[in-house]
């Protein structure tokens, strides 16, 4: 941010009149002052080096020229990233962010769903052949889990891997149209390698889903392989730049080698050698699965930068008639709009944060083959990926409604934002499937209780409390408020296990019961996720001191707050909360967006991001909106020729033969 740029005086006004220091905050998200001057030296190196490469801005190309940028662009990544010598997740994603801003490229699972699933499943003997070929890109790989029949119901993939021992080969085969892979990010054009998820078959027994590398492309013409149809599966609603791919398998044969042999075996006569555990097969999609909780609030967050800059420096309307247009950030119902996704900015960090940190916690014990931590870790991840992109998909469509015409254009960066974090509530398990993931351990704790057994101690919420209403008062305590989440996840845990109980009385099978109660099952465990994140968001402003506490404290009340009030029923239905209790809560929410008014701008200052992350006219940090806007409208495509070809092949003819007709039908009328 240059100190010489010229700053929209609103915003200058803004930044002045913060009551808390911007840049402690940014210190307090990324680590202190020296990881942030490296953020910063990083993103700034890399959007400087992608304006050299001469690529266009996103929104201004074809999808063809999206993903040929994309390509270059990554080339471009990698030789960085090997230059300085990096190899810490935490660059790797700034630079990332950077280079590709809420967009996707056709090498994204490379490392999160190709070398990390592989380094899971493979054999050291496996790692050591082909994890040099992956890491140097002479593999260029993808996940090939999902079928066109199948992609939430796994057990139903139609995939097969059958072995042949005559010649100690699998046969990969696509059995009908509904097999075919389908989706797969990177699949249709750019990789030449696979994961592929098969039933494996062996002596005649079906043994489940399990892992196999499949080369599908030759190494040196990029031509598919005998066996192997492949290609991109089309235009989508987003992702334009990733070439989600198809793929189908007719009878190909890969070396028994090529099974990955961590947890499971085939000997070479077919003995099949049993998993410690099968849902280790699944490991890779847990790892996503904490990765796509950052990556969603990323988004959120790039998202309400964008709109509350935009809404300090648009000044339409007044509010005191003659008294001049205000700034829209001043009318309350916009505060009322932007301020909880504020909030839900960081309360989704925050989330993210620690499910990363318990992920790396518990890793290594389950590598070691201690699996005691992996049904918390996949009840957590499952919710947490389910809630936020929720959360951030919802959060980021506010932010875009609330910038008016210019947030529906692409110049505000928004629509792009919007369909990136939108597709996360679909990939890597569809946010309900995954979210009764997490009912399911809901209830499985609930039985443990019942039966006396000790339930991790997150999951001590559900002990029966000795208090059954609120202590809250108008002072909004935070231990009360977070209380009264306690109380809600858990009587709704309770109520739903009650429920299923009911339906198992009356004659219902277990999968018919869970059917007939899935809607409070969903219910429980969002209510539960969301526990857990008003939980760490509280944990995280504890540890903050002064100004910053302060104003980090009223935006995490407003975070409970509004949560409270938008499920009201929930907190009333069994007289938790009295009626007086909760009118006081519609006239605090209103009391903290004032407070936390003089604030919004520096609260998304800190953040952080440069403009070339948030990529738009309207959240540029000099708030120079106007020219930014009518910069992209003339760089339009449209506007490269005065008068269109198509002018003269359609609009021409077309209004000439109009008026030849109106001319001709007015002749005839005068005769
Ligand atoms: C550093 C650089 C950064 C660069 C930036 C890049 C960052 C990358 C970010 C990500 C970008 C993303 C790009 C897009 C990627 C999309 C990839 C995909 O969609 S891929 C496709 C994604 N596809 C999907 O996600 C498919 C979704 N479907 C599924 O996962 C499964 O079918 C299922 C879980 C729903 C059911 O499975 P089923 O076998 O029927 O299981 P049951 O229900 O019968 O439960 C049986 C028992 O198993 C247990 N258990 C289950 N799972 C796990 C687990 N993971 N673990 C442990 N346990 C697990 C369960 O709790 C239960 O235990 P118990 O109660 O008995 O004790
Ligand atoms: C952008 C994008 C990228 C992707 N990338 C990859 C990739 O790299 N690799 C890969 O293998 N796959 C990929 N996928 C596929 C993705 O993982 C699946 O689409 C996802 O898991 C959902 O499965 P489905 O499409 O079969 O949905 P379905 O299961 O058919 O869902 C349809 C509806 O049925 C409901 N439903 C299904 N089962 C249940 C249930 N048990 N209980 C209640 N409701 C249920 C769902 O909630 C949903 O509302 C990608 C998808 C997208 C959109």
């Amino acid at each position: 941010m240059a100190a010489t740029q010229l700053v929209n005086p609103d915003l200058v006004k803004e930044r002045q009149n913060a009551a808390f220091s911007p840049e402690h905050l940014t210190y307090f998200l990324y680590g202190g002052p020296e990881k942030t001057k490296r953020k910063r030296f990083l993103q700034n190196l890399v959007i400087e080096g992608v304006k050299k490469l001469g690529v266009k801005q996103y929104a201004t190309v074809s999808r063809e020229e999206q993903y040929e940028q994309a390509l270059q662009k990554y080339a471009y990544l990698v030789d960085t990233e090997r230059q300085l010598g990096i190899t810490n997740s935490t660059d790797k994603a700034l630079l990332h962010e950077a280079v590709f801003p809420c967009e996707s490229f056709p090498y994204i699972l490379q490392y999160a769903a190709f070398i990390n699933p592989f380094t899971m499943l493979a054999s050291e003997e496996q790692k050591a052949k082909w994890l040099p070929l992956m890491k140097n890109f002479r593999l260029v790989g993808t996940y090939a889990q999902t079928e066109m029949g199948h992609g939430s119901f796994l057990r139903g993939l139609e995939t097969t891997a059958t072995y042949d021992p005559s010649t100690q080969e699998f046969v990969l085969h696509s059995p009908t149209i509904s097999s075919i892979k389908y989706w797969p990010a990177g699949l249709g054009k750019t990789a030449n390698a696979c994961i592929v998820m098969a039933q494996l078959i062996t002596k005649g027994h079906n043994y489940g889903m399990h892992a196999f590398l499949l080369q599908i492309r030759d190494l040196d013409t990029h031509q598919p392989l005998s066996g192997i149809t492949v290609g991109d599966i089309g235009s989508k609603f987003g992702l334009s730049a990733n070439d989600n791919g198809f793929l189908k398998m007719d009878n190909v044969r890969i070396p028994r080698n090529n099974m990955l042999m961590r947890h499971s075996r085939v000997l070479p006569d077919g003995t099949y050698i049993e998993p410690k555990n099968d849902r280790l097969m699944y490991g890779g999609m847990t790892s996503i699965r904490t990765d796509v909780v950052g990556v969603a609030s990323r988004r959120l967050c790039i998202a309400v930068t964008i709109a509350i800059r935009y809404s300090a420096v648009r000044r339409q309307s007044e509010i005191e008639p003659g008294a001049g247009e205000v700034q829209v950030l001043d009318f309350q119902t916009q505060q009322y709009r932007l301020f909880p996704q504020l909030a839900a900015a960081y309360a989704t960090t925050f989330a993210s944060t620690t499910i990363s940190a318990f992920y790396r916690t518990v890793s290594p014990h389950i590598e070691r083959g201690d699996l005691q931590e992996l049904p918390m870790l996949h009840a957590l991840s499952a919710g947490l990926k389910a809630y936020t992109s929720w959360t951030c998909a919802d959060g980021v469509e506010v932010c875009r409604l609330a910038c008016g015409g210019h947030g529906y254009s692409e110049a505000s960066g928004l629509p792009k934002a919007y369909v990136d974090t939108t597709a996360a509530c679909t990939y890597e398990g569809e946010n309900y499937v995954l979210i009764l993931q997490t009912a399911r351990y809901l209830m499985k704790c609930c039985r443990m209780l019942a039966e006396g057994e000790q339930v991790p101690e997150v999951m001590d919420f559900l002990r029966p409390s000795t208090s059954e209403t609120s202590r809250l008062d108008a002072r909004l305590v935070m231990g009360d408020l977070i209380q009264a989440f306690a109380h809600r996840a858990a009587r709704m845990t309770r109520d739903a296990a009650q429920s299923m109980q009911t339906s198992i009385v009356k004659g219902e099978n277990p999968g018919q019961a869970w059917n007939s109660n899935s809607v409070q099952l969903v219910a429980a465990a969002k209510a539960f996720t969301e526990l857990h994140v008003v939980r760490v968001f509280a944990e995280a402003v504890e540890t903050m001191r002064g100004s910053l506490r302060h104003v980090m404290e009223s935006l995490w009340r407003l975070f409970a707050v509004n949560n409270i009030v938008s499920s009201l029923g929930d907190f009333l239905v069994d007289g938790y909360l009295s009626t007086q209790q909760v009118s006081l809560l519609e006239p605090a929410q209103r009391d903290l967006l004032k407070e936390l008014r003089p604030d919004a701008v520096s609260l998304v200052d800190a953040l952080d991001f440069p403009d070339g992350v948030l990529d738009s006219a309207l959240g540029r940090w000099d708030g120079q909106v106007y020219e930014a806007l009518y910069d992209y409208s003339l760089r339009s495509k449209l506007n490269e020729k005065q008068v269109l070809d198509a002018y003269l092949k359609h609009q021409r003819p077309f209004m000439e033969s109009q008026w030849k007709k109106h001319a001709a039908s007015a002749v005839t009328s005068r005769l």
